[in-house]
């Protein structure tokens, strides 16, 4: 799978880990940095992370920070990206069932190592259950339109 990634200063050694294990298992990674821990702002690398999903460069992407929620909240300004900061494996995999999520944010000062990839492996790994949460993914693109379900 063609998957982006990006990170900010507290993400970039959990996100190169985890880039290296993913190439590793036969992905193709698209690293957007950020690549040391000189301080940087998360908005830029949401930002880089979304238009990679937005014009097709990427499937899937996964974004590091300190918490994930600066950069999940950055990736989701671009509607053309879902993205879910989880911390642990049934998140992510509900975020591809219910929510249809392209990417996942994970905090590099919130969880190890061994559960980001637990993270990674249920986000790549569950699929889209459609239905029901079809129409509520619809619906996000005017939610004030709808009628009450
Ligand atoms: O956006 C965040 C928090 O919502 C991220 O965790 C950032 O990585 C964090 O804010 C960076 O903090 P720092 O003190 O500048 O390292």
């Amino acid at each position: 799978m063609r998957i982006v990634m990006t990170a900010d200063h507290a993400g970039f050694e959990m996100k190169d880990q985890l880039a290296d294990w993913l190439r590793a298992d036969g992905h193709e990674v698209l690293d957007f940095g950020t690549n040391s821990a000189e301080s940087v702002d998360y908005p830029r690398y949401g930002a880089l992370l979304a238009d990679a999903l937005a014009d097709g460069r990427a499937e899937r992407g996964i974004t590091v920070c300190g918490s994930g929620i600066g950069v999940a909240i950055a990736a989701n300004r671009n509607p053309a990206c879902r993205c879910a900061q989880v911390s642990e494996p049934l998140s992510a995999s509900l975020a591809r069932k219910h929510n249809d999520c392209n990417a996942i944010a994970l905090g590099a000062r919130l969880i190890g190592l061994e559960m980001a990839k637990a993270c990674v492996t249920a986000f790549l790994t569950s699929e889209f259950l459609g239905g029901r949460h079809q129409r509520r993914v619809d619906q996000l693109a005017n939610p004030s339109e709808q009628e009450p379900a």
